[in-house]
């Protein structure tokens, strides 16, 4: 298994791209199922869009990939359909293959779904994804690890309030909202700008659909939808990661391709630390300025602060002067990093959701073993800024969600490689 070596202590300095959203991609590329033929620009490069794509195959889609330095351009043709299961061995490496349950049973009229289970984060429920889909009309039964899903006819246009924000369930519901009879009225959904960018390629697939980026949201199904082209948005995920490496190496980044509006919650929480965040042309510059202040943060439903950002800002706060808590609301289990950046100095405490992190001057390498994608990043921020050598084990969950990552990092002065089966 690779490894990352990290020689830490050096400022980063210059530019970095943004490149696509995989939460964008990996919804879009399985909404592609609702038509025969997509096609999807500057989709990034990750082992999670190989995934889908294995996923997609195994249910007969093919495919034609332009591959781009910086980017993908992927064609998709449903058109030869042959197969309504996403098999276990491909579904238990990504949650997000449950996103072709709602397309696959609203144009086919049926599925069978492998439970995707919980992962290092958390239990991860599918409750909600079923529920809405039930009250569509579905029939649905879970039987060995599989959900079947079947509907006479087409499914039904209805109104359903979510008791619980889910980013994936809301994806799955209005996903199949686009092909159900009549109007579908979702309230209590999941605002999450990825979610939007779904939103914005069924309406160029020919979706009629209302309320996008608020909480409640209005589909007006259709017959069918038609074949259409769409670009990815930039990754905030990846962009906020990039903006808190600047921060942590006490160095001075030019993020490039993120729009200011989408990481709103993140630039309030690093001015509030004291970083200098400043609009640029087509991105934003993050500078440090000689102190890293105690913030708290909690995570929440966009537009609160993204627990995808939470192990990253932790790693940040590990060197704060004073005391922070970060409060994780959205996952039972998001603290894995926890352990790993007090192997590097870090003095931490965890009860129940929340953190309290006591600043340290300094951190120094250790030998860490990353557990999740986010996780993983954290030590990543971590090492580049610890004193020494920080070995990082376990790495391949950084390739689900960062394209580039040691390029993109080395480019702006990092000492950092991969070493094969270390
Ligand atoms: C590929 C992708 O885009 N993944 C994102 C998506 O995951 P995902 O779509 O899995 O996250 P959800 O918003 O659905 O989950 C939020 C919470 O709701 C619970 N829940 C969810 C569904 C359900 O049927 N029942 C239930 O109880 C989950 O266990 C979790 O505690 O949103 C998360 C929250 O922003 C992000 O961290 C993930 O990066
Ligand atoms: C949790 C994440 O992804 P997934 O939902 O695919 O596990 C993430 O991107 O941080």
């Amino acid at each position: 298994m690779d490894s990352l070596i990290i020689k830490g202590g050096i400022p980063l300095k210059g530019n970095i791209n943004v490149s696509g959203a995989k939460n964008s991609a990996l919804p879009i590329m399985a909404a592609s199922l609702l038509t025969d033929k997509l096609i999807l620009d500057n989709v990034p490069n990750l082992t999670d869009v190989a995934t889908m794509q294995n996923l997609l195959a195994e249910i007969g889609s093919t495919f034609t990939i332009t591959s781009y330095p910086s980017n993908l351009s992927i064609e998709i043709d449903n058109s030869k359909i042959n197969n309504l299961i996403a098999p276990y061995d491909i579904v238990q490496k990504m949650r997000a293959s449950i996103w072709v349950l709602g397309p696959l049973l609203s144009r086919f009229s049926q599925a069978r779904v492998s439970l995707p289970g919980g992962c290092a984060i958390g239990a991860r429920q599918v409750d909600l994804h079923i529920e809405v889909l039930q009250a569509m009309g579905a029939d649905i039964t879970v039987d060995h690890g599989y959900i079947n899903a079947k509907v006479k006819g087409r499914l039904q246009g209805i109104s359903f309030t979510f008791n619980k924000i889910s980013v994936g369930a809301t994806i799955n519901a209005i996903m199949a909202a686009t092909l159900a009879k009549g109007e579908t009225l979702l309230f209590n959904c999941a605002r999450e700008p990825e979610i939007g960018d779904l939103c914005q390629c069924l309406k160029n697939m020919g979706s009629e659909i209302y309320g996008i980026g608020t909480s409640s949201i209005r589909i007006i199904g259709k017959d069918y939808l038609k074949n259409a082209r769409y670009s990815i948005m930039p990754d905030r995920i990846e962009a906020g990661t990039y903006m808190i490496a600047a921060a942590i190496t006490k160095g001075d980044l030019n993020i490039c391709g993120i729009n200011y509006k989408i990481i709103k919650n993140l630039v309030v929480k690093l001015l509030k630390a004291g970083i200098e965040v400043v609009p640029i042309n087509n991105g934003l510059k993050v500078t440090y300025v000689g102190k890293i202040n105690p913030v708290n943060i909690q995570t929440n439903p966009y537009p609160g602060f993204a627990t995808d950002l939470q192990a990253q800002f932790m790693s940040l706060m590990t060197l704060c002067s004073g005391s922070a808590t970060i409060t994780e609301n959205i996952f039972e289990n998001r603290f894995m990093h926890v352990q790993e950046l007090c192997r590097m100095g870090a003095c931490i405490r965890v009860k129940d959701n929340k953190a309290i992190i006591s600043g340290v001057p300094s951190l120094v390498g250790a030998e860490v073993m990353a557990s999740d994608l986010r996780a993983s990043v954290s030590l990543v921020l971590a090492g580049l800024a610890a004193q020494d050598q920080t070995i990082i084990h376990r790495i391949y969950h950084l390739d689900r969600g960062y394209q580039a990552l040691e390029q993109k990092l080395r480019n702006c002065g990092a000492n950092i490689i991969r070493a094969k089966n270390f």
